[in-house]
């Protein structure tokens, strides 16, 4: 068996894409133009009936299939919008929002992240600045570009790639970035805030504010809701259980050294993995109606694929969606959305530092 592989047997009934999409799109762009709270259509209605059954669950036929969280598709329309204040913040006080990247070492994953943000504030008409370093570069060095960048009037967001080479104090050269340009929301006066009741940090980290996002945009309901964040890293799974807090959820947090992790994940309503295991999550540790985030990126073996690899979640794709009631896919969930926060970012830094509304 290929490392990470799940499920082989019945192949899920998935819905056709032609038709997702035209459902997707007829939820999400008239909610767009309404307040978050009051989007409200039949379809809406009938989607959150499904994921509020997860706390009632209901017995579930061996063909049922879960809807798809599309990110793709949302991360799309989040985009378009950020291309429109772009452009309306161009023509009133004539500023382009800019966003600096910086790239330490030689590794092929980082280099693809980086030529793809620098390809999304394209598309969207932000600035971007790119500064590639060696390997071998001094932690200084790497703290002097940042500081120019702290300086420079052109630029409202800074995003240090990781992981950084490991002679790098990653604390120290995150701690570098400016508080006002910190678009990552990694400095540790932003995640303070965010744990904080009656604290609003300035930015909120984009790949976790992408999940929120999306059970937002799929009026997806938290509050109340008992939900299990898998993973606790500083730039996921922790602000991922802090945002779920925020928004009035039950939270609890399985990492490495949980004893009963099949059992604590079953309990939820809404499961957000991010863990780096490839298919960790089987369709046993689910409870029926749950609703499923999947974070992980991981890159397995397949022949059939021209790359040589394909990229699976943390959860166990094929299981999953028998039994939970909506589910985002790897690839087109989760990571397309981590980079329309990161435009959101730092066109929120822009107009904060010009006082545009
Ligand atoms: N879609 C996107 O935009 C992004 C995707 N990712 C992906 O998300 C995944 C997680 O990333 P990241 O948070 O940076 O990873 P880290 O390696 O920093 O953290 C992984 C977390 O998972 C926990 N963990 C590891 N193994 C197990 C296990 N067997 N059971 C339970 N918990 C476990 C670890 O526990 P412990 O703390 O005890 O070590 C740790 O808290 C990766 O696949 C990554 O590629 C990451 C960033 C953005
Ligand atoms: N300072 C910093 N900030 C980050 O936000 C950050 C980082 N460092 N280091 C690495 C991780 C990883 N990450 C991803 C972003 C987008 C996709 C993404 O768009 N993925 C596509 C697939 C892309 C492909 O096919 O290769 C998808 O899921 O559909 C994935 C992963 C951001 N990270």
């Amino acid at each position: 068996m290929v490392i990470g592989e799940c499920s082989t047997s019945t192949a899920p009934r998935f819905f056709p894409m032609s038709r997702l999409r035209k459902d997707a799109a007829g939820i999400l762009v008239r909610r767009l133009s309404l307040p978050r709270r009051s989007w409200a259509s039949s379809k809406v209605q009938s989607f959150r009936t499904l994921a509020v059954r997860a706390s009632n669950p209901l017995p579930v036929a061996s063909e049922a299939s879960a809807k798809v969280i599309d990110g793709k598709y949302v991360s799309k329309l989040i985009r378009d919008e950020v291309a429109a204040e772009v452009s309306r913040m161009k023509e009133a006080i004539g500023v382009v929002p800019g966003l600096a990247v910086v790239l330490v070492g030689e590794r092929k994953d980082s280099a693809t992240y980086v030529r793809n943000k620098k390809k999304a504030c394209e598309s969207v008409g932000i600035n971007s600045f790119e500064v590639h370093l060696p390997e071998d570069s001094k932690e200084e060095e790497v703290v002097k570009f940042i500081s120019g960048f702290n300086d420079d009037p052109s630029v409202h967001g800074i995003l240090v790639q990781l992981p950084l080479p490991s002679h790098m104090n990653e604390q120290s050269i995150l701690n570098a970035v400016s508080i006002e340009k910190d678009v990552d929301g990694f400095h540790p006066l932003n995640i303070g805030r965010l744990a904080m009741r009656g604290r609003e940090p300035l930015f909120v980290p984009c790949t976790p504010k992408g999940c929120i996002e999306l059970l937002h945009r799929y009026g997806i309901s938290i509050k109340g809701k008992r939900a299990v964040v898998i993973g606790r890293s500083n730039i996921v799974g922790m602000p991922a259980a802090l945002l779920l807090q925020r928004e009035d959820a039950t939270i609890s947090i399985v990492h490495s050294r949980t004893q009963n992790a099949e059992e604590i994940t079953r309990e939820a309503d809404i499961i957000i993995a991010a863990v780096g295991q490839p298919n960790m999550v089987r369709g046993s540790w689910i409870k029926p109606g749950a609703v499923i985030i999947d974070v992980g990126i991981n890159p397995v073996e397949d022949s059939k694929s021209s790359r040589g690899y394909k990229l699976v979640g943390d959860v166990c794709y094929e299981e999953a969606c028998k039994v939970a009631s909506a589910i985002t896919p790897v690839p087109g969930g989760v990571g397309p959305m981590t980079i329309a926060m990161l435009l959101s970012n730092t066109l929120t830094s822009a107009k904060r530092v010009h006082n545009f509304q």
